[in-house]
């Protein structure tokens, strides 16, 4: 129970939704608890009547007295059920919904480095299966034990109160009935997690096969697909049967305890009543009922012992997450304003996870309005430059200098917003085009957007579609080519007009052509702002105040066009090749 105290915050929060619902649980308990009673009063009625001592119309007034309270005593008992679930049911949804934002926050505070070492699977447990099991105790396990701590409680009182030795001889085969309930639902929880993973590995299956639809074709490897998929779907259903096997004990092992108890009471209430140690034959009747009411809640108490064993195993692992302190903190309050002016002293930076040093030493200032251009072979440590500027790793070696201070001296939340960020890989969400644009911007208008289609040269693309910038892309989307995409990704960091843009080797797939006319507009755009270009082209570099070459993680070449097409090396080799390649066409 030590990781779901996580949750008391939660129960104080909801304290008085939670507090009404207890009470009226206890009371709606009480009014089931009048049934037993009423019924041993009518038979008692009915006993002295036959006995004839009751006359016939003092027995009408009785009978009738006993059937009115015992249906009142149901329409309230049903009523408060109603009301009991409304308020702690609601009380645990509350909770799921709190508890999913409190780890949702906490995954977007995470660092690149945390996404890197765990599965996305992973991450969507914790926050759709995982919850849903801790909201289970939030809600049906405190619902259940509530009912049945009170209905025992008042059963108990009422059956001693009637005949001690009947009462000891009833429950005795109610914990019995808990601890199979208990074995069984283990077992079924057990199995069905074991479900749960073929069904995830059914839908990772299948999603994956209809990502990746045109590979299939293109190899014509359909059939091995299709085998794969009933191979997967074969070893599911056997699962599913398994776990149907042990459901189907549940019931009948209810009813065979029910059955035994109350054989138990028939037996031994009889015998006492022959014996004359009970006054009617209205108490075994009540002791029937009281059995069949508690067997439904004494069997929970398994359940329920089940469901917190599960809760509170999830609740680990919720906590694991939540507990991961961010590694990348903003330690500034005030706002720092961003001018643009970066500079890298002596930064060498090593990943963790795989230990590849991918930058060795780097120095390089790029002052506020200038263009730095990176050429390089890839796996050079181009992007991982773009990276460290937009501090989505700390370093540990050197210093990163964005106006005249420490990267991590600048305001976080300044620093990122005042970044426009193309990545080599252009990522759209399922949205329109126009959304998927202002997300670099959300207030901005029509026009704005326009404007920033035209920029990045897809304005004319995004007009031939039918509802132009309405269109609606579909996963990752995948209406558009390859060069659209990266355009539209350009249009969403350049609406912002930010004070530093980043292009990760983002005109790779479009031709010469759009890439001229692009850089073209970007020469006007980015006037007055830092601006810093990863590519394999020249044609992208040419024009930079600054151009480095990095292999290997390390500045081999720096200087202007100019300068490098004049020295031997990389820089030069690459212009040659490109230029000839230009020519022959
Ligand atoms: N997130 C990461 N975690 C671990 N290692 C990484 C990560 N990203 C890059 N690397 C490694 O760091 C080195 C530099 O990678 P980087 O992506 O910076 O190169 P690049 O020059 O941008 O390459 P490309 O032109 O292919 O994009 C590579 O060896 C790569 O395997």
């Amino acid at each position: 129970m030590k990781e779901l105290q996580h949750l008391n915050k939660y129960f104080l929060k909801y304290k008085t939704n939670l507090l009404i619902g207890i009470f009226i649980t206890i009371i709606a308990r009480m009014f089931l608890l009048f049934t037993p009673r009423y019924v041993k009063k009518i038979f008692i009625v009915i006993e002295k009547y036959f006995n004839e001592e009751m006359p016939i119309e003092a027995f009408k007034a009785e009978l009738l007295e006993a059937i009115l309270f015992i249906i009142g005593a149901a329409i309230i008992g049903g009523i408060l059920t109603f009301f009991m679930r409304q308020y702690i049911i609601n009380v645990s949804r509350y909770i799921e919904f709190d508890l999913k934002n409190e780890i949702y926050e906490q995954y977007q505070k995470l660092s690149l480095n945390f996404y890197k070492k765990n599965r996305t699977g992973d991450l969507m447990n914790r926050i759709s299966e995982d919850v849903g099991r801790v909201r289970m105790y939030a809600g049906p396990a405190i619902m259940y034990s509530i009912n049945t701590v009170t209905l025992f409680v008042i059963a108990l009182i009422y059956m001693f109160e009637e005949s001690p030795s009947l009462a000891l001889y009833t429950i005795i085969p109610l914990p019995i009935l808990s601890i199979v309930i208990y074995k069984l639902s283990k077992e079924i929880h057990r199995r069905s997690t074991i479900v749960q993973e073929y069904l995830s590995k059914l839908s990772t299956f299948t999603q994956e096969s209809f990502s990746g639809i045109s590979v299939i074709k293109a190899y014509g490897i359909e059939p091995q697909t299709s085998a794969n998929f009933s191979t997967l779907a074969a070893e599911s259903k056997e699962k599913q049967i398994d776990l149907a096997r042990v459901q189907a004990w549940f019931f009948p092992m209810m009813l065979l305890l029910i059955g035994v108890s109350n054989l138990i009471v028939i037996y031994i209430g009889g015998m006492q009543y022959i014996n004359g140690e009970i006054e009617s034959i209205g108490t075994i009747a009540e002791f029937i009922i009281y059995v069949n009411l508690l067997t439904w809640p004494v069997a929970t108490v398994g359940w329920v012992t089940s469901i917190i064993q599960q809760a509170e195993a999830s609740q680990k692992r919720i906590n694991e997450f939540l507990r991961i302190e961010p590694e990348i903190k903003n330690t500034v309050e005030t706002d720092t304003e961003i001018t643009g002016d970066i500079e890298f002293k002596n930064v060498t930076f090593t990943y963790d996870d795989t230990n590849i040093t991918a930058l060795k030493n780097i120095n390089f200032h790029v002052k506020e309005g200038e263009t730095l251009a990176i050429i390089g072979k890839t796996g050079s440590g181009k992007s991982t430059i773009l990276d460290l500027i937009g501090r989505l790793y700390d370093i540990y070696e050197g210093s990163i200098i964005i106006n005249k201070q420490e990267i991590d001296q600048v305001n976080l939340s300044n620093l990122r917003d005042s970044i426009g960020y193309v990545p080599q890989e252009a990522f759209l969400f399922s949205d329109s085009l126009k959304n998927n644009i202002k997300f670099g911007k959300e207030d901005a208008t029509d026009e704005e957007v326009i404007e920033a289609a035209k920029n990045a040269q897809v304005h004319k693309n995004i007009i031939k579609f039918n509802q132009g910038y309405d269109t609606v892309l579909g996963e990752r989307g995948i209406t558009l080519s390859g060069g659209q995409k990266q355009r539209v990704s350009i249009a969403r960091a350049i609406i912002k007009l930010p004070k530093i843009l980043l292009f990760d080797d983002c005109l790779s797939a479009v031709d010469t052509e759009t890439e001229e006319k692009i850089l073209k507009n970007l020469n006007k755009i980015t006037k007055g702002k830092t601006t810093i270009i990863v590519s394999h082209r020249v044609s992208s570099a040419k024009n930079a105040n600054k151009i480095i070459v990095l292999e290997d993680g390390e500045i081999v070449q720096q200087g202007t066009h100019d300068t490098l097409i004049d020295i031997d090396g990389y820089y030069k080799h690459l212009y040659l090749k490109q230029l000839s390649e230009t020519t022959s066409k």
